[in-house]
This record gives C-alpha cells, sequence and structure tokens, in this order.
C-alpha cells in the first residue's frame, strides 16, 4: 500500500484470555470512501478500533494507515488518524474555542496555524457561532460536532468515529451523519463509521458487517442489500453468521 491511500486491516485478530473478539479480520478503505463498519453489540467494534488507534496491540496481523505500518512507523501512521471515541472526552468547563486550543496544543499546533485550524474545522461542521460558548451549555449534537471539527485539527488522511451517535435523538444523528458524508465528499476524507444503526449508512458507502468478530459481508451498501432494505438485509446476513455456529 502506497504513502497517502487510505486504510488497510490485514488478518487481524484479538483475544481477551480465552475470548475471541476478532477473527483474521482482513478489509481495506480507499482513500476518500466513506466505510461503516455494522455491526451489533459485540460484534468487536470497539476492539478493533482499540487496535487501529494504538490502545491494544495486535499479536497477529498488520494494519496500514495511510500507507503507514502502524506496528513499524506507529507515530506517522497515528499522526495520520483523527479519532472520535464512543464516550465524549471534552471539558464541560472550558468553553468550545478552549478546548480545541487544548487539543491543538497537544497535536503540535500553535499560534496563528492554531487560531486557523480551528476557525476552519469550527466552520466544517458549522459550529463557528458557538466558538465562545462553555461545552455544558451546548446540546448532544453540538458536542458531537465539537469533538468531530477536533479530531480534524491536525488535517488527518482518515477519521475513525466510533458509534458517534450514540444517545443522540434521530434527527440530530441523521444531520452528523450527513455533516460526515459531506466531510468525506469535500475533503477526500477516508472515514471509519462504526455503527449498529442501518439508518446511518448511505447506498453508496463501502459497508463491511462485523458480527462475532468476523467480517461477514464487505461490499457497496446498495449491491449488498440487492431489492431488500438494509435492515433486512443486515438481519440475514447476520443471522447467516449464526447457523454455521
Ligand atoms: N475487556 C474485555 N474483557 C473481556 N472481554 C471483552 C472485553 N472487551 C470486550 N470484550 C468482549 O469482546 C467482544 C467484542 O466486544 P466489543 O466491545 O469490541 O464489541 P462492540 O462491537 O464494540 O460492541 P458494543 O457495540 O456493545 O460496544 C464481546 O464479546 C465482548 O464481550
Amino acid at each position: 500500500m502506497s504513502l497517502g491511500t487510505g486504510l488497510m486491516v490485514e488478518d487481524l485478530s484479538h483475544s481477551y484470555g480465552a475470548r475471541k473478539a476478532l477473527s483474521n479480520v482482513s478489509f481495506s478503505v480507499e482513500r476518500g470512501c466513506f466505510c461503516a463498519l455494522l455491526g451489533p453489540n459485540g460484534a468487536g467494534k470497539s476492539t478493533l478500533f482499540s487496535l487501529l488507534t494504538g490502545l491494544f496491540t495486535s499479536k497477529s496481523g498488520d494494519i496500514h494507515v495511510a500507507g503507514f505500518d502502524l506496528a513499524k512507523k506507529p507515530r506517522s501512521a497515528l499522526a495520520a488518524l483523527g479519532v472520535v471515541f464512543q464516550q465524549p472526552t471534552l471539558d464541560m468547563h472550558l468553553s468550545v474555542h478552549q478546548n480545541m486550543r487544548y487539543y491543538a496544543a497537544l497535536q503540535g499546533l500553535s499560534g496563528k496555524h492554531a487560531t486557523r485550524r480551528i476557525g476552519e474545522a469550527l466552520e466544517q461542521l458549522e459550529m463557528a457561532d458557538r466558538a465562545g460558548e462553555k461545552v455544558r451549555a451546548l446540546n448532544g449534537g453540538h458536542r458531537r460536532r465539537m469533538e468531530i471539527a477536533r479530531a480534524m485539527l491536525h488535517e488527518p488522511a482518515i477519521l475513525l468515529l466510533d458509534e458517534p451517535t450514540v444517545g443522540l435523538d434521530t434527527s440530530t444523528r441523521q444531520a452528523i451523519t450527513a455533516h460526515v458524508h459531506k466531510l468525506a465528499r469535500s475533503e477526500g476524507l477516508t472515514v471509519l463509521w462504526a455503527t449498529h444503526l442501518v439508518d446511518e449508512v448511505e447506498d453508496e458507502d463501502q459497508l463491511v458487517i462485523l458480527h462475532k468478530g468476523t467480517i461477514r459481508a464487505d461490499g457497496t451498501a446498495a449491491t449488498l442489500r440487492g431489492a431488500r432494505n438494509l435492515g433486512e438485509a443486515f438481519l440475514a446476513l447476520t443471522a447467516a453468521g449464526n447457523e454455521t455456529e
């Protein structure tokens, strides 16, 4: 895989003691693609994210981020990643801008460059007019948008989001999902979006279905669902996997 390309996961496995959470998982996401990683609770999505972000180390398998081998070039690989974790990690007592400034400093951005990137990232997520507000005064949707803007500060090639709409109402979920689809299209950003909700997947998205630690399907959402709606297709693909166990 060459420099600047998307994400590649090859033959990745992970166990918690005797419990196998991921078994020989392989898939790749082309640069600029939105890939939905769809799986029910316990499928292994968070485990995969922990491996992709270097929180856990894989004993078997390879991960390449924007062309960098995570095991051999962790700094370069991690620098190419923007991450939005499932649990919010904002300082409620600071303003949006202060939170962004703090994170910019952690990323090594300072001065005018940091100010410019904070402005641009907030603009992209339509949050620029909230910059002076305390985070605790924002609703859940705006907090999430802010976290996405924050993950974009260092201009990552790849954005990972682990169930980023958990706890949000339907219209807020739709707005955030649409925002990130737009980012992928307009910025050439590679996106891996983990979810268990089929309505967050668009027909033209790449869809990877993970169930009980294995990949059950990988293709364009429209192709995988065929004439069915995605909910039916998802149930069929995950039920088919159960029968073999
Ligand atoms: N720290 C742990 N110790 C033991 N087993 C774990 C641990 N974390 C996860 N597991 C198990 O590994 C499997 C995959 O869990 P994981 O959290 O990665 O799935 P998930 O798809 O993210 O699910 P959810 O949507 O519920 O977060 C599950 O069977 C889970 O019970």
